[in-house]
């Protein structure tokens, strides 16, 4: 039987153990036009990503701004994240992330496309940019600092250069993590697609050569960041690089929430190694202070993940949440949220219905699935989305005013206000405006009602009144 989260197989990724995060949220998220973040901002990012338990991050050291930032995180002495550097590939660059103290590890951008290497940097030949990136990372070896060689735009190289050039690179530093850039997202997760997109075939090449520590920098060019990212970590990768929202140059970078949700969720041997409880408040953070806008459906932290409207989804959520939920909302600090529009059905208006009227009356109200009331709303909520330009589901107000209208009578002293068993009573305003509303076929209707005092009850058994 799969009926429950625990019962789900585990998808068994070859060395899963091996797998590490290294945050770039402050690095290349930063990058992203409009983005500009203040040293508090960097701060609390770096604690968001130490309650999610990242191993590293990577940021630039060119100012003090950024070098003062990154002093600031690591006094927090936190184990992790790690804060790492990120330099060019010169001796200049790479002295400035020696300036700051504590910095033991630096990437190096290694650009090996032709429009890179030709265009971009002007250089003239492969062999004068390998040896540009050779002697950069010995700079950084003989400097005591670990590296990670960062081969830039390499799914749109040549393999007849990329290869050979990272021979030597692991010569130089046999610790050396290469970072796969996908720049612009050209990469494939297909097992055979070939050199520069495919990514498994580069990641297997790669480990044949010797390579020990593999990264997967991928961009959302093509919108498969995450495909080829975890495609890079089944074949042999040990690092993903990744932002918080996946903010980053243009369409972005694979998300840091997604892979983690997935690991944590999928993958046999993460349950406890990240944590996502805070990653909703992290979302609503970045919102706020940093001014991004999440997209209401956005995987893992979009304000609609737990948010059910559709008449066979509430219906099967009531009843299990695990029909339609893909991990439970507490994972991530996130909500259930039941919501009536005009997809839903008759379970969902019950549900929320009671916990109105119960609201309204005090006590626990239970209301059967049949109670031809809620079919009356439900009838009522259809006309609303049949004659009106309405898009917004039935607010909570709204929803009150069915249940005082079905459910709600006002005592009258003076008259007789209730007949029989489940008559509704219809405030005087509403049954004026809506005549055509009350189902007078179904629902039974007293018309003479007075708008004097109003109190709440339930009508299920309530015993007629004389004058
Ligand atoms: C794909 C990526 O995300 S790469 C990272 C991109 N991020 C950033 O650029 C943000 C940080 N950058 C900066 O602060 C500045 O660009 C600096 C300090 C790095 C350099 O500033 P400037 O010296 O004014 O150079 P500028 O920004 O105009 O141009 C970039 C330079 O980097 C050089 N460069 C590009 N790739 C490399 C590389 N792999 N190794 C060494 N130099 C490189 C370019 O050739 C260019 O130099 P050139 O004009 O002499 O040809
Ligand atoms: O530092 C890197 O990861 C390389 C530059 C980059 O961000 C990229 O290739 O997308």
């Amino acid at each position: 039987m799969m009926r429950t989260y625990e019962d789900m197989p585990k998808i068994k990724l070859p060395h899963a153990k091996d797998i590490k995060i290294s945050d770039t949220t402050i690095r290349d998220g930063c990058q992203m036009p409009g983005i500009v973040m203040k040293k508090n901002h960097k701060l609390k990012i770096f604690e968001y990503l130490h309650d999610m338990r990242i191993e590293k991050l990577e940021t630039f050291v060119y100012n003090e701004r950024d070098k003062d930032a990154c002093r600031a995180m690591m006094d927090y002495g936190y184990e992790f994240p790690e804060v790492t550097g990120w330099a060019r590939a010169n001796p200049a660059d790479i002295d400035e992330v020696l300036k700051v103290d504590g910095i033991r590890e630096t990437g190096i951008l290694m650009s090996v496309s032709d429009s890179h290497v030709f265009d971009k940097m002007g250089l003239k030949s492969y062999e004068e940019a390998e040896t540009k990136y050779l002697n950069a990372l010995q700079y950084a070896v003989d400097h005591g600092l670990k590296t990670r060689c960062h081969i830039e735009d390499s799914s749109r190289a040549n393999y007849d250069f990329v290869y050979p050039f990272i021979e030597k690179l692991i010569e130089i530093d046999p610790n050396t993590i290469i970072r796969i850039c996908d720049t612009l997202g050209y990469g494939v997760p297909f097992p055979d697609a070939v050199e520069p997109y495919g990514i498994p075939i580069v990641v297997k090449k790669l480990k044949e050569m010797g390579v020990k520590h593999i990264e997967m920098h991928v961009h959302d060019d093509f919108g498969i960041s995450m495909g080829n990212t975890l495609a890079g970590l089944w074949y042999g990768a040990d690092w993903a690089s990744l932002t918080f929202l996946g903010i980053g140059e243009r369409a972005g970078n694979t998300e840091l929430e997604k892979i983690v949700a997935f690991l944590i969720t999928r993958v046999e041997g993460f349950e406890d190694r990240y944590s996502l409880k805070k990653v909703t408040e992290f979302a609503e953070y970045m919102e706020r202070e940093i001014g991004l806008r999440v997209p209401r459906n956005k995987s893992v932290v979009g304000r609609n993940i737990f948010s059910h409207e559709s008449g066979i989804h509430t219906a099967g959520i009531i009843k299990n949440p695990f029909t339609y939920e893909p991990f439970p909302p507490e994972l991530v600090g996130g909500k259930r949220n039941l919501m009536i529009g005009d997809t839903s059905g008759t379970e969902v208006i019950r549900i929320k219905a009671e916990e109105t009227l119960s609201e309204l009356l005090g006590i626990k109200a239970q209301i059967e699935k049949g109670d031809i009331r809620i079919k009356a709303i439900h009838k009522d909520i259809q006309k609303m989305y049949d004659v009106e330009d309405r898009r917004s589901c039935v607010s909570d107000e709204e929803l009150k005013d069915f249940v005082r209208k079905y459910y709600v009578f006002q005592v009258d002293d003076e008259e007789e206000v209730l007949q029989e068993e489940y008559t509704p009573v219809v405030e005087k305003n509403t049954h004026i405006m809506n005549p055509e509303r009350v189902p007078l076929d179904e629902v039974p209707v007293k018309k003479n009602v007075s708008s004097k005092a109003e109190k709440v009850a339930p009508v299920k058994k309530v015993a007629s009144k004389k004058k």
